[in-house]
């Protein structure tokens, strides 16, 4: 509980949309502060959810303990995030001040110094949350909210910077190439040979930093000579084999590499402009009112030690980064390893290939698999991997791919050097999901922007900080700039993107202030600190931590209403295996995609929506079945009150599936009806069962195993909605489904009658307990017990 002793009261803008407690609660004090118009109200409702904040930080640090006990948290930075998150959601409590910032309703607090990393589906470089500074102004300004009479209100806090957005993934700057060259004319020929040229690199690597370089040759930072160090120096080194797709005995000095990397760049943009301090904060500055920090950075020897009075000092004298280029896309690479004695064969055999110029046309004639594959014989072959972290496509890669040459069938990329169709046909389908380019330049204040270009002066990987610092103090004074000192190993790299407003359907990149702080360890007392992530990170305790993040900010916490005004609605996510349930889950909840997710146990969320006009509870159980032939428990099964049906597009057998599933669900029923309703008329599977099929993974149409028209039968056979959708993708017409179900099983509980007495709406007896009687009822009692959690219990009444 370290953090309730923090002594800043710096705040984070953090774009946790819907997912958090925090965003709802700020809002009600924001609501009822302006209401009551009065700065009396803020501290009240502060008491108040500094009271409910202390005891869910309680709560919560027992169940984090417990998790660490049983060595479920991943080491420390992970769950040194979590605790962070946790943190998050409690300290919003204390943050009176924000109620009276215009517009950030989203904000939630976070001691300036931490930060976690949410954003996973970025590809190589995921970014983090806003940590700016609040600045406490002891005057009104034009941005306060001043009392209704105008008169001076108490001292408030601001943020220190405004940035904006910039949508990456702008549907009019994303041209998809969806034409397929003719293969059987020139021009076709011609456009393919152009594709190809421009897209495929091999590199032969000498070394392991030699591979590093390569792999991260699209992110620059200006006035780095050696950028890669930034953005390698939160690599752990657990984590490099996994990155590259290579064991880690395999990644040492002895051997060579050669790295096949297969990029389409699909939106390229710059942003122009820069970071905005807010006008009446830069007066301010020189001697801007903010708490002591009595912490002490460490910057190296150039820098020299030094103690900061306040994050805003530390920001002047180091300065910051902005992204100014970049380009989304994905790529697909992989590493082969050769012994280094194959140096010079490799090297003439590269000169071959370069010469050749992968022309689609020489490209037939040349077995390049026996050529890099078979003399030298490579040490090992990675894994194929998309920057992505896409499974679906490489799932549909690896067979096509498959080569005998070595002892095993491996997927060798290079084979698709000489099947020009094939390269085609999985160069449409890679999707611009990752970013694959990012330039960060120094800037400062709007109207200063500085390139140092190539830094000759610097060949150690580390820009001179004092170097830096000359050329800033004599064209900028305000600006300064930081670098690591040659005793230390690495950059550390801060991130600090500003108010994020990741909108549902377009990718937004949110510009970043970027703090280089020499090598200094994490500092708790440092203003600014921030690991860049990367995918391949998503380790399954990753995955577990956003999965626990989104649980333990369930809505339900937030909410001020009486229990029975909220009906709650059991939803059973049904599908095959992989067919993206879980995709499908969290875009609903999150709004996000993720890529990959924990395929082992069943998750369950509560997540609160309107439906009709009424609020609802969506307690979602995520389901994840061993096998195609696991048509799940029949308590799971009594348990909902309807279904998504999920079935994947690519998958015939995921189809099959769910048709399965559906007389699986009408046999219980009917065994229902004979032990306890067998004078009943049997009902229709559709009247009675609320459910509705989607089709997933439509953004892979060219790969579609299931055409839309069957999809339609069935629903039309069941008498539900349906619905193709993308995960990957979409986002409101999978929370229409969710919707369209919430309706339907309103629909089926006003027809069943008699209504539900307002003292057991909140466990309104599933449909299968109403078809099945007690015996059903008795069977879901321990599921409810785990459905009933503390938060429900504890809702404060009205
Ligand atoms: N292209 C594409 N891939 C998707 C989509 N939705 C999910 N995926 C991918 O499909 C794979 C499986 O997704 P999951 O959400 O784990 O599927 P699941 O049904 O929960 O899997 P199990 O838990 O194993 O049953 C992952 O690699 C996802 O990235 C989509 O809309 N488009």
């Amino acid at each position: 509980m370290c953090f309730l002793d923090a002594q800043w009261n710096f705040s984070i803008a953090l774009d946790i949309n819907e997912w958090t407690c925090t965003s709802r609660r700020q809002l009600i004090s924001d609501r009822a502060c302006r209401r009551v118009g009065h700065a009396n109200s803020c501290q009240k409702m502060t008491k108040r959810n500094h009271i409910i904040g202390i005891i869910l930080v309680n709560v919560i640090c027992c169940f984090v303990a417990f998790l660490t006990a049983v060595d479920c948290l991943p080491q420390q930075p992970n769950s040194r995030r979590k605790a962070i998150v946790l943190r998050s959601l409690q300290q919003v409590s204390s943050s009176a001040n924000n109620s009276l910032l215009n517009g950030h309703d989203t904000d939630a607090i976070l001691p300036v110094g931490e930060a976690f990393n949410l954003f996973q589906s970025y590809g190589l470089l995921a970014f983090n949350i806003n940590v700016a500074p609040l600045i406490l102004v002891s005057a009104p300004s034009s941005r306060a909210i001043a009392n209704a009479n105008g008169s001076p209100t108490q001292p408030f806090s601001l943020p220190l910077f405004q940035m904006t957005t910039h949508p990456v993934l702008d549907q009019k700057l994303y041209k998809p190439e969806n034409s397929r060259p003719h293969m059987n004319n020139a021009r076709g020929h011609q456009q393919l040979m152009e594709v190809m040229d421009r897209s495929v690199r091999l590199h032969l690597c000498r070394t392991t930093e030699d591979l590093m370089i390569r792999f991260l040759s699209g992110f620059t930072v200006d006035g780095l000579s050696k950028p890669w160090w930034a953005f390698a120096a939160a690599w752990k080194k657990h984590v490099i084999p996994r990155i590259y797709g290579v064991p880690p005995s395999y990644l040492n000095d002895d051997n060579v590499f050669l790295l096949v990397r297969i990029e389409k760049r699909s939106i390229v943009g710059s942003i122009n402009g820069s970071m905005l301090l807010e006008p009446d904060l830069m007066a301010k500055l020189p001697s801007p009112s903010v708490p002591d920090i009595s912490g002490k950075v460490d910057t190296g020897t150039d820098a020299g030690s030094k103690q900061w009075r306040s994050a805003v000092e530390f920001f002047l004298q180091f300065g910051t980064h902005i992204i100014t280029d970049y380009s989304v896309g994905d790529a697909l690479f992989q590493v082969i390893v050769y012994n280094a004695s194959s140096l010079p064969l490799l090297s003439e055999k590269m000169v071959q290939l370069r010469a050749e110029q992968f022309n689609p046309v020489n490209a037939t004639k040349f077995d390049w698999n026996k050529l890099l594959l078979s003399h030298p014989t490579p040490v090992h072959v990675g894994k194929l991997q998309l920057i992505s972290g896409n499974r679906t496509l490489i799932n549909w890669l690896e067979p096509r791919l498959a080569v005998s040459t070595l002892p095993e069938t491996i997927p060798s990329s290079i084979r698709l050097l000489g099947a020009p169709v094939l390269f085609n046909l999985f160069y449409r389908q890679m999707q611009p999901r990752a970013v694959l380019k990012v330039k960060l330049t120094t800037s400062f204040c709007g109207d200063y922007r500085h390139e140092y270009g190539n830094n000759n002066e610097s060949n150690t990987g580390r820009v001179s900080t004092q170097m830096a610092q000359r050329h800033f103090v004599k064209s900028a004074p305000n600006v300064g700039f930081v670098g690591s000192s040659r005793s230390l190993p690495a950059f550390r790299i801060v991130v600090i993107p500003p108010l994020p407003s990741f909108s549902p359907l377009s990718l937004s990149l949110t510009r970043c202030v970027l703090v280089l702080v020499a090598g200094a360890p994490v500092d708790p007392c440092l203003p600014f600190s921030l690991h860049v992530f990367f995918p391949f990170s998503r380790t399954k305790s990753h995955l577990s931590f956003l999965n626990s993040g989104i649980m333990n900010s369930s809505p339900i916490k937030g909410i001020r209403r009486k229990k029975s005004l909220l009906s709650e609605i059991k939803v059973l996510v049904v599908g095959g295996p992989s067919v993206g349930k879980s995709a499908l889950t969290v875009r609903y909840l999150t709004k996000r995609y993720i890529g990959e997710y924990d395929h082992q146990s069943e998750n369950r969320y509560k997540h609160e929506a309107m439906i009709n006009g009424e609020p609802v509870i969506f307690e979602i159980l995520d389901t994840c079945p061993k096998s195609d032939k696991d048509l799940l428990a029949v308590d799971s099964i009594q348990w909902a009150d309807g279904f998504l049906l999920v079935y994947s597009i690519l998958d015939k057998a995921s189809f099959d599936y769910i048709q399965r599933f559906r007389r699986h669900v009408l046999e219980i029923r009917n065994i229902g009806t004979s032990h306890g309703k067998a004078d009943q008329q049997p009902a229709t599977a559709s009247n009675t069962i609320p459910c509705v099929l989607v089709g997933n993974k439509a953004d892979m149409v060219h790969l579609r195993q299931v055409p839309t028209h069957e999809g339609e039968q069935l629903a039309k056979e069941m008498e539900c909605y349906f619905a193709e959708v993308a995960a990957a993708e979409q986002v409101s017409s999978i929370a229409d489904a969710f919707v369209e179900l919430g309706r339907e099983v309103h629909s089926v509980r006003r027809r069943s009658k008699p209504p539900i007495s307002s003292s057991s709406t909140h466990s309104t007896p599933s449909l299968f307990d109403r078809m099945l009687g007690s015996r059903s009822s008795a069977s879901i009692g321990s599921i409810r017990a785990y459905a009933r959690g503390k938060s429900d219990s504890a809702l404060p009444k009205d």
